[in-house]
């Protein structure tokens, strides 16, 4: 184990789960038929299952160094196929363990032959789902966080959240937090030496008041992270953009004409959508959650009721809502125009309750794009008038004149709408690394939570204050995996395929 020992003792890992061992192999490229197939074992006996797959009796190909072999049966020796093997003696691989590759061709039968060679050797077994990534986690080559960041990695479908991945995986996140853990550890040490050794005067007073400060400026750098609105969440899973409006504003047109297919049926006749339609989207690199929805009336049956019901659901928990306006009913005087989108908007979105009426207004700008749409049904001239009045009038959020029959207005929709999609996630690359996890903001809300608790009995209590501390620390751990419960790194290791 290594230098790793020293805080795999903080693991309540059975240690049997640490010391495992199995050899264990899968097939670590993408299943269906590829040109190339990458076979990966890792364990003990890799050595051993290098030999007995290649012939190479006397040595080992040199480390980390392609050869190109005939790969065989281990047992009949007929040949399988000609590839590439590699061998990476630990703790310089990817588990730390000893480990190999074969590259393969990539046909399904090739495929299995080479894993059932491999599993017929003794000792040697088919890894189970994200079991290579803990093996490296175990011997501390990933942190918790950087193990997300690498799941994130392989999941990520645009770019910037591959670029938000690859810094988490970098572990910018985990020494974020690592530099918590560690001031949090210098505070608690403080406060216990204080406990132990005040009364025999061995420590001076100031060491408390440094204490305070210490675990003020943690507090407020935490409640900092915290308050990023969910711009890393957001860029891992994806912006929920909901389309709303009445029947027949052309909604389902939108988002057709968005996602390039027919997703959702279209129809002359109202209240042809009742389910949610949804549709995931790479709006400039940025992940896009789009739903169609129910267009809002009061609905003739229980069915469409119901739809209406999700719709309102659905922009609830929007980050974004695209408001679709049929053009033709605007008022034909454009004066009357920023009138009318006020009622518009004040039937599609939910009433704010109470509050500032200026502030609720604000919010909503955020939240909230209009689309006229069916522009190619109105007069020129129109919509010059109209859009004037409507840039002039102060409150109403950005409007786009779009026809999803002509797609007239598309290219300035889709300016505004990923410029939205961008701010709502922020910049990967820039500033401090996004929170990106629910999981991370929950221990981070209970760490914040914790340290309080120091304020409040660090004047009548200490062991109790010193107790605040303790938790925090513990929470930040959690995050980390240096201080962790089995069953998080069952969760976090669940969401990796076999062979990662
Ligand atoms: N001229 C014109 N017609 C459009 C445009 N967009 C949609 N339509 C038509 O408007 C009608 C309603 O379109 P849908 O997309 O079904 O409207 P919807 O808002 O989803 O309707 P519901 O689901 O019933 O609420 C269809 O006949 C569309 O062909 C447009 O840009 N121009
Ligand atoms: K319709
Ligand atoms: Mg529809």
């Amino acid at each position: 184990l290594g230098y790793n020992y020293k805080w795999l003792r903080h693991l309540s890992i059975p240690t049997d789960a640490v010391c495992d061992a199995d050899t264990i192999f899968a097939l670590s490229s993408g299943h269906g038929r590829c040109g190339v197939a990458v076979v990966r074992v890792s364990g003990p006996a890799s050595s051993m299952v290098l030999r007995n797959m290649t012939g190479l009796t006397q040595t080992l190909p040199p480390p980390r160094t392609a050869l190109l072999r005939r790969i065989t049966d281990p047992h009949t020796k007929e040949l399988l196929d000609r590839g590439l093997v590699l061998w990476f003696p630990g703790p310089h691989s990817f588990t730390g363990e000893d480990s190999a590759e074969f590259h393969v061709h990539g046909g399904p039968a090739v495929i299995t032959a080479v894993l059932q060679g491999l599993g017929s050797l003794k000792g040697v077994r088919p890894a189970e789902a994200g079991e290579f990534t803990r093996r490296a986690f175990h011997a501390g080559k990933l942190g918790l966080t950087e193990v997300e960041g690498l799941g994130d990695l392989i999941h990520a479908e645009t770019e910037a959240q591959r670029r938000q991945a690859l810094r988490q995986m970098d572990g910018e996140l985990g020494h974020l937090y690592q530099d918590w853990s560690s001031r949090l550890k210098r505070c608690l040490a403080h406060v216990e030496a204080f406990i132990d050794f005040s009364e025999d005067e061995l420590i001076e007073d100031g060491v408390l008041n440094q204490v305070d400060s210490s675990v003020h400026r943690l507090q407020t750098e935490i409640e900092r992270h915290l308050g990023d609105e969910r711009r890393g969440e957001r860029l891992r899973n994806g912006v929920q953009v909901v389309i709303a409006g009445a029947t027949n504003a052309g909604k389902s047109s939108l988002l057709n004409t968005l996602c390039q297919r027919p997703a959702a049926i279209v129809s002359p006749i109202p209240g042809t959508t009742r389910d949610v339609v949804e549709a995931s989207l790479d709006i400039g690199g940025f992940p896009v959650l789009l739903s169609d929805t129910a267009g809002l009336r009061d609905g003739l049956d229980s069915v469409e009721r119901e739809g209406v019901r999700r719709a309102r659901q659905r922009v609830e928990q929007a980050d974004l809502t695209l408001v679709v306006v049929d053009s033709t009913q605007l008022p034909t005087e454009p004066k009357q125009a920023p009138t009318f989108l006020q009622g518009y908007l004040s039937i599609v979105l939910p009433q704010p309750s109470g509050g500032n009426p200026e502030e609720g207004r604000e919010a909503t700008s955020d939240r909230v794009l209009l689309v006229l749409n069916k522009s190619d049904l109105v007069p020129e001239a129109q919509k010059e008038r109209t859009e004037r009045e409507l840039r002039e009038s102060l409150g109403l959020p950005p409007a786009c004149f779009l026809s999803c029959h002509t797609t007239t207005g598309l290219g300035d929709f889709l300016a505004v709408l990923q410029s939205r999609v961008k701010t709502l996630c922020g910049n990967p690359l820039s500033g401090a690394p996004s929170l990106t996890q629910a999981r991370h903001r929950a221990h981070l809300q209970q760490s914040v939570q914790a340290l309080s608790q120091y304020h409040q009995y660090r004047n009548h209590d200490l062991a109790l204050a010193a107790e605040g501390v303790r938790l925090a620390l513990t929470h930040i751990g959690r995050i980390t995996g240096r201080v962790g419960a089995e069953e998080i790194l069952d969760i976090v290791f669940r969401d990796f395929c076999i062979g990662k």
